[in-house]
């Protein structure tokens, strides 16, 4: 049977701003007073899924999450009318605003681990939905989430839905940005890969000194057990606590892999030659393996954080080949432009380079990987798929003109108190249930 890799990629919501609420995250602390385009944002992401589409790819969207979190201002003891609780929580605790405020939902990477059925005993595919316990602003994103995955995967004989890992930083879960898969094609059994930050029960493992690691091996571990991945095609890899403290938050700002495929930086993961040469044996595939390593005086750790470089998506074409679709920020920085163009010539199956300009979202640390969720899907499992979430040319066409009508093209922190955004982006976002039948997926929508 036919399989594809479907990436979902984050719709951004209405109230995409720079709140500087990532410590680890350069690029968020960088932006945090910059004034925010959202409409610009939104049409630049789907400026990128129309193109994959255009490409003959299988594309999905994914929901933005409702913003203000209001139900998680009521729990933190915020009481009365929806105004009089922005009221308030914007004069006392306006850090607290800026954090239910925020549309990191957008960065779908993030949204859960996913595993394709031909990996998991059950032959199903698995989704678990990510506790990002790291960060308040993001750990309040999994019961909407949860609530999305299965109104989009919404068929018990394919798909199998698991919660969010129990929430504390033991269990610290980032999603799918510190997993990849590499195999002989999508629908063929992989190696799956899961890179973490630290382990958080283990005294004696090593640490960032700077800034926090975000994924727990013990996180990475549930996962493996949850989804029933085959013990023999499953690797725990520790990131090199040295470039989380330069930047890399997450595994897909060093790294990135597609079937036979992984590009990846010379000090991405401790221990590396070890790490390389597990993943040499462990991995079972027929076709060559092409490891691609960059080393640091080809592109230094700052410039593939600076230009995120390994944030790209790599992707196989209809017709053969690769393509890597990088941010545009690569392509003006002279050193890894001069570096991709040696990558797209040597002898590996990248066979095209395609730059998109996304950075309202790169401005807090989200390229192009980070704003897709990859799911692997037999013919029959997409059959299986809410079609309403599947992009179309007319789907695309909707979407731009809703992002018109509702978006505000300017955003700025003082915004934030104001009655009317609330009302807008609950208006936009009843409507975009509509558009892509989702149900009643948002609190407001339940109350
Ligand atoms: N995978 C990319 C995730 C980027 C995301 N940035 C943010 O949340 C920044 C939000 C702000 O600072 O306004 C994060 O760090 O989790």
């Amino acid at each position: 049977m036919h399989y594809y890799e479907v990436n979902f990629d984050g719709l951004v919501g209405p109230s995409h701003n720079y709140a500087g609420l990532s410590f680890g995250n350069v690029a968020s602390q960088k932006n945090a007073t910059n004034i925010a385009n959202p409409k610009q944002a939104a049409l630049q992401g789907l400026a990128k899924m129309k193109a994959m589409h255009d490409e003959g790819l299988v594309q999905g969207v994914f929901a933005p999450h409702a913003r203000p979190d209001l139900r998680t201002l009521r729990q933190l003891g915020f009481t009365g009318t929806d105004s009089y609780i922005l009221n308030q929580v914007s004069r006392q605790a306006p850090h607290l605003l800026k954090a239910c405020y925020s549309a990191s939902s957008m960065w779908t990477a993030n949204a859960a681990t996913v595993s394709s059925s031909s990996d998991c005993d059950d032959n199903k595919v698995h989704f678990t939905a990510a506790n990002l316990a790291n960060k308040f602003h993001r750990a309040i994103e999994a019961p909407t989430t949860e609530r999305l995955l299965k109104a989009m995967f919404n068929n018990e004989d394919s798909f199998a839905h698991h919660s969010a890992l129990p929430s504390g930083v033991h269990f610290s879960d980032e999603g799918a940005a510190n997993h990849m898969r590499l195999c002989d094609t999508h629908g063929h059994q992989g190696l799956n890969l899961f890179v973490y930050g630290t382990s958080s029960f283990d005294p004696s493992s090593p640490k960032p000194s700077r800034y926090p690691a975000r994924q727990s091996l013990e996180a990475s571990q549930a996962i493996a057990r949850l989804h029933q991945l085959s013990e023999s095609q499953t690797l725990f890899i520790q990131q090199n606590p040295n470039v989380i403290d330069a930047g890399v938050f997450h595994n897909d700002v060093i790294a990135v892999a597609n079937e036979n495929v992984m590009l990846f930086h010379e000090h991405a993961f401790l221990n590396s030659d070890e790490v390389i040469s597990q993943i040499t044996n462990a991995f079972q595939g027929q076709r060559p393996l092409h490891l691609i390593e960059v080393k640091e005086h080809h592109v230094g750790i700052n410039d593939a954080v600076g230009s995120y470089l390994f944030n790209s998506q790599l992707v196989s074409l209809p017709f053969g080949g690769m393509a890597l679709i990088a941010p545009s920020e690569c392509q003006h920085h002279d050193q890894v432009a001069t570096y991709l163009a040696l990558l797209q010539q040597a002898d590996n199956p990248i066979s095209q380079i395609h730059y998109f300009d996304l950075n309202q979202s790169m401005q807090n640390g989200g390229g192009p990987a980070c704003l897709r969720l990859r799911v692997p899907l037999s013919a029959k499992e997409l059959g299986a798929v809410n079609q309403h979430c599947l992009f179309s040319t007319h789907l695309y066409h909707s979407l731009c003109q809703w992002v018109e009508k509702h978006y505000r093209d300017r955003l700025t922190e003082t915004d934030l108190a104001d009655i009317s955004l609330l009302n807008e982006c609950q208006i936009a976002l009843d409507e975009l249930t509509q558009m892509l039948q989702l149900g009643s997926v948002y609190d407001f929508q339940r109350e």
